[in-house]
């Protein structure tokens, strides 16, 4: 559905050429969820606008069901962006025009006659539940309904595919799981494809099935959100990672807890919390585990479960604890403070 071939972005600058998107590759299947996760500078806003061509990129290929938009003529263009509608930061409203108009009109200037315009505007704006909002301005709505607005006016032109250009970056936690609720029943109903970008970890949690970590513009990691949630490589996603759930400890606790045994951080998928299973290494080998923290995390696919145990006894029967864990498929990672 959306493809990248190896694209590049360079933008020329006083103090020499800045490589914004530098050789990035992404296919996002039809009826998925995608997001793209990185830190302000990575790239971000550069790699979303090069999908609908608003940037044109130096080198390689941007396709869309196929197609390759850096070939196609400027009509055609046009007529290929109607497939690909877009949602932002800051919502772009048209602060002049009312709820209806600031979806009705993008729908008259692209030649839809009235009848069509009015069963449209009235469609999405029902499924982003503002009928009720007709003949309000942006500025009597909150952020979220403004947000809304922008949703509705992007579904509007039917498109296959979203892309969400840090839709909720401006929003309350709230407002945001809102949104994100209302973008996972677009998907579902709708069937349409999202991409968007993020700096927020708790937003690939919610809605994503698969994940790109950005940095300096090449993507450093991906794969789905569960396997990137429990086996993290790279220091920058275990840094998001750490902002959604209670990674780290301090450097003299655990310096401390390692004069006996060592700290283990086990990731678990699925409900099962390890009870049991530290139950048995207890018992098998005779292994002390202390749980320090605990907690779930619920991904759009899946739960996982983080626990940072002591583990306190002779170091062999400590390592074949650990062997004994990865057998039964949990992850262990040894943890350093911070
Ligand atoms: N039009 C431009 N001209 C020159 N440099 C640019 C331009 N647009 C982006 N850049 C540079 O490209 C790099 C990536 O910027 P981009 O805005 O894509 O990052 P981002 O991840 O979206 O950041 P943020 O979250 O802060 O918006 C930055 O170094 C930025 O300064």
């Amino acid at each position: 559905m959306i493809k990248l071939e190896n694209v590049k972005k360079v933008f020329p600058s006083k103090n020499g050429n800045v490589t914004a998107v530098n050789n990035v590759n992404l296919h996002v299947k039809k009826g998925e969820i995608h997001g793209v996760i990185g830190y302000s500078g990575a790239g971000k806003s550069t790699l979303i606008r090069l999908i609908n061509l608003l940037e044109k990129p130096d080198s390689g290929k941007v396709l869309i069901n196929g197609t390759d938009l850096t070939t196609l003529s400027p009509e055609n263009l046009r007529q290929t962006r109607q497939k690909v509608g877009m949602i932002f930061q800051h919502f772009n409203l048209m602060k002049t025009a009312t709820v209806y108009d600031n979806v009705a009109i993008p729908l008259k200037l692209l030649g839809y006659d009235k009848q069509e315009v009015e069963k449209r505007v009235e469609k999405y704006l029902k499924i982003v539940e503002l009928s009720d909002k007709h003949h309000s301005y942006p500025s009597q709505l909150s952020g979220g309904q403004k947000q809304r607005v922008a949703i509705a006016r992007a579904l509007s032109q039917e498109p296959d595919v979203l892309l969400s250009d840090e839709a909720t970056s401006a929003l309350d936690p709230e407002t945001t799981n809102s949104i994100l609720d209302l973008l996972l029943k677009i998907n579902k109903e709708l069937g349409i494809t999202i991409l968007l970008i993020t700096h927020e970890m708790s937003v690939i949690q919610k809605i994503c099935d698969y994940v790109y970590v950005l940095e300096k513009g090449e993507i450093i990691e991906q794969g789905s959100s569960i396997d990137l949630f429990t086996n993290p490589d790279r220091p920058t996603t275990k840094k998001f990672l750490d902002t959604i759930s209670q990674r780290k400890l301090s450097t003299s606790l655990v310096d401390q807890l390692k004069l006996e045994g060592t700290v283990t951080r086990l990731t678990f998928i699925g409900e099962n919390t390890g009870q049991p299973l530290l139950a048995h290494v207890s018992q098998k080998f005779g292994v002390v585990p202390n749980i320090l923290t605990a907690n779930i995390m619920e991904l759009k696919n899946g739960i996982i479960g983080n626990l940072v145990v002591h583990l306190v006894g002779e170091q062999d029967k400590i390592s074949a604890s650990l062997q004994f864990l990865n057998d039964q498929g949990v992850r262990t990672e040894e943890v350093e403070g911070e």
